[in-house]
């Protein structure tokens, strides 16, 4: 019965993998056209989210400052989901709603890129870190599903989408962590070539 269940857990990702390769490869191929922009161009990456998408924040910016698959020159990317300090501070002394928009507003410049993970769409304080990132002049990648929810609202034309077509947190976490690596993918193929990673 449990085995059953897994197995079963299995195929529902495998199946949405399938069917969401059709219609994200278009926005994470924007994705990593904007994001290439950015780094080539001295901008930074910003990346933030809750619980499962901080974690996804935090492990798109080890990628990137560190490496991916292949050595590369660093490319700058700061998670906004890790200084304790910053975070506690914003949330105590105003709300739990600005602890990424006033990082975003401190750290964020004209050409940066702020990466929203939000399996929702709702979450407050993604939502405001994007209308931060906005005030900046940044571009938003954003990564969704359940329809986008208030984000797909949100964001302008020249932002990026990225919206699984799921209702389930943990089937759409699984999608948003294999387009992170599509767009660290991406951008060390447009850096370094296409030709197959070592490792
Ligand atoms: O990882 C999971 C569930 O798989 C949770 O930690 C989940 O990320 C949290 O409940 C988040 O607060 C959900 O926020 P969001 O994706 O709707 O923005
Ligand atoms: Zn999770």
């Amino acid at each position: 019965m449990l085995e059953q269940r897994i197995q079963q857990n299995f195929i529902d990702s495998a199946d949405l993998k399938y069917q969401a390769a059709q219609t994200l490869s278009k926005p994470i191929a924007q994705a990593v056209q904007a994001v290439l922009a950015c780094v080539t161009s001295g901008g930074k990456v910003l990346a933030c989210g809750n619980g499962g998408s901080a974690a996804d924040a935090q492990h798109f910016s080890a990628e990137f400052v560190g490496r991916f698959e292949r050595e590369r020159p660093e490319l700058a990317a700061i998670a906004l989901t890790v200084d304790s300090s910053i975070l506690t501070a914003i949330a105590n002394d105003y709300d739990f709603e600005r602890i990424f928009a006033k990082q975003v507003r401190a750290l964020g410049q004209a050409g940066d890129v702020l990466l929203a993970i939000t399996t929702s769409g709702n979450s407050a304080n993604v939502l405001a870190a994007v209308e931060a990132a906005h005030e900046r002049e940044m571009t938003v990648v954003a990564l969704t599903g359940r329809g986008g929810g208030r984000m797909a609202s949100v964001l302008r034309e020249t932002d990026v989408h990225i919206c699984v077509p799921h209702e389930r947190t943990a089937r759409i976490q699984e999608v948003h962590i294999l387009a992170i690596h599509c767009i660290c993918d991406g951008v060390d193929a447009q850096l370094l070539g296409d030709q197959e990673s070592p490792t």
